[in-house]
């Protein structure tokens, strides 16, 4: 799914307006009958207070059309308009005039300078006071109000978006923002509903097609693209009949240091569970016998030295490799890191160590192989790109070094983000629980088993984060986040894959 800029959201308005010959009000009212119909199908009539503030730009007037269905419809509604300047939109005086000639119900005029109205915990807000038009810090009274509303436990539903929060660009410190229970966002979600500092303030969400021009957004470049289960399906290869298992790829997994083999059992045991056809672990000599009774479908290939990497020969043809797990940073690792990723001449994954080996030997950055897959937790990643403000600066400087070495970097997180120069793609699958020991080995192992089997490592990066993020969560189902861990999610690849393409209401999930 497209993630659009506020900029480019405007003009699929204008293009919509053109190419369906409606106008900016019948749009509005299109837009306020599909969320009051949302809210109706859960509240059901509930005769609960609902007060809906509203702004005064078409923000406000889509809160002012969606008061007027509740209205008309018996809810117990309080409109509010925050009536702070005299720049009034004309969709917004439209509405303004229609709630109050066909409701006589009128709103609340609040001059922005006296109290702020008493909202008790068992109230529904509907914030309607900015979406995508906000232009400047919100301060003075309307910041004490986001702070009122904020400070209830009222449930807060945001329409578009919470208010004060901006769609696409840097968040300033400390900005005034509502923060929802649930957002109705309108076409496509917004990239700050993805970002660490700002996706709180924004609940659950639901996009609502609002039917904008598809020609407009068919062409549009989107900032970002969303991952979700529809995309995932179509990223899928499935096999063929007449195959065998050479056509499914060998993975080496470089990895393991004596005090940490666990990392390379699950890198290499994830490869395996994803698909690749054959599985090598290139491990220290004496970590043979853990990773030969861990994963019997592995072979080894053993350093010569007992308990670190310090010479990475590998003596086969075709292969993906797959570095860094667990490896640590000993000199003879970082020499013999530097050899191996020297000789590659297709695209490999590196993870962990190895991403802290070329944080600190940057020169190195310039022999990874072209397209390979950079995946770092944001420690590793602010090794890599120095200290950022904001999660907006963040995805700028991965963008940066993703374009100037050639790269693909997943920035593993809460909705992990892969990155390819100017292209963002957000992972939708996944929960809290993943943040777990060793959840990363096994990210590394599936992206590389994924290129062993002809995924384009852009596609294998992407497609591996969905279902590394779609097995945790059936893992979750049954152990809840407390008792996830990197093994579980590995040993639930294929049901992943199977789930990507069961009829959800058939399996009830
Ligand atoms: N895209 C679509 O297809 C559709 C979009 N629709 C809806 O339109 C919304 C966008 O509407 P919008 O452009 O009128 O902007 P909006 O969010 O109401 O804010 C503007 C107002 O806020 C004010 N203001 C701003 N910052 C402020 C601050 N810090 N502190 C105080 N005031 C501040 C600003 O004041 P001014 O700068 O003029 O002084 C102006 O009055 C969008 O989110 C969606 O809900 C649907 O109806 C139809 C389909
Ligand atoms: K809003």
């Amino acid at each position: 799914m497209k993630i659009l800029s506020a900029q480019q959201l405007a003009q699929a308005d204008q293009a919509t307006l053109k190419s369906q010959n409606i106008t900016s009000d019948e749009l509005m009212e299109r837009v306020a009958q599909l969320v009051f119909e949302r809210m109706h199908q859960r509240l059901n009539g509930a005769p609960v207070p609902i007060k809906i503030f509203c702004g005064i730009g078409n923000n406000g007037g889509d809160g002012l059309a969606i008061a007027r269905h509740m209205i008309q419809h018996g809810y117990h509604v309080t409109t509010y308009i925050t009536n702070c300047s005299k720049h009034r939109s004309d969709d917004f005086l439209k509405n303004y005039e229609r709630i109050k000639d066909i409701t006589k119900d009128w709103p609340i005029l609040l001059d922005c300078k006296d109290d702020i109205p008493a909202i008790d915990n068992g109230d529904i807000v509907v914030d309607a006071i900015f979406g995508t038009g906000l232009n400047r810090p919100v301060d003075g009274w309307m910041a004490d109000l986001f702070e009122a509303i904020n400070a209830t436990q009222a449930f807060t539903v945001a329409v578009d978006m919470p208010s004060g929060l901006l769609a696409d660009t840097a968040q300033p410190e400390n900005s005034a923002i509502i923060k929802a229970d649930h957002t109705f966002t309108f076409q496509t979600p917004k990239l700050s509903f993805f970002q660490v500092d700002t996706g709180d303030f924004v609940g659950t969400f639901e996009v609502i097609d609002i039917g904008l021009d598809p020609a407009y957004i068919n062409q549009a470049q989107p900032i970002a693209t969303l991952i979700t289960r529809e995309a995932a399906q179509n990223i899928y290869k499935p096999r063929k009949k007449f195959t065998h298992k050479g056509d499914y790829g060998h993975v080496v997994c470089v990895a393991g240091h004596e005090s940490t083999m666990g990392a390379a059992v699950l890198c290499a045991g994830a490869a395996i569970n994803a698909g690749a056809g054959k599985v090598t672990a290139y491990i220290p000599n004496d970590g043979d016998i853990i990773m030969q009774t861990s994963l019997p479908e592995v072979m080894t290939l053993l350093d010569d030295d007992d308990h670190a990497l310090s010479d990475i020969r590998i003596p086969v043809k075709d292969y993906v490799m797959c570095i860094g797990p667990g490896i640590g940073q000993d000199d003879v690792t970082v020499s013999a890191f530097a050899k191996a990723i020297k000789y590659q001449s297709s695209p490999i994954v590196i993870d962990a160590d190895g991403l802290n080996i070329l944080a600190n030997k940057r020169a190195f950055l310039k022999e990874v192989p072209a397209q390979s897959i950079l995946t770092p937790h944001d420690g590793e990643l602010e090794r890599l790109v120095g200290k950022w403000n904001n999660s907006t600066e963040r995805l700028e400087k991965a963008k940066e070094l993703s374009k100037k070495y050639d790269v693909i970097l997943v920035l593993k997180g809460a909705h992990t983000m892969t990155v390819s120069g100017d292209h963002v793609y957000i992972n939708d699958s996944g929960n809290p629980g993943m943040a777990t020991a060793g959840s990363g080995d096994v990210l590394a192992g599936m992206i590389s088993s994924l290129i062993a089997q002809g995924y384009e490592p852009l596609m294998a990066a992407v497609f591996g984060v969905y279902i590394h993020g779609a097995a945790g969560d059936l893992v979750a189902q049954s152990y809840a986040h407390e008792g996830l861990k990197a093994s579980l999610i590995s040993n639930f690849i294929g049901a992943a894959i199977l789930q990507l393409f069961r009829n959800p209401e058939a399996s009830n999930s």
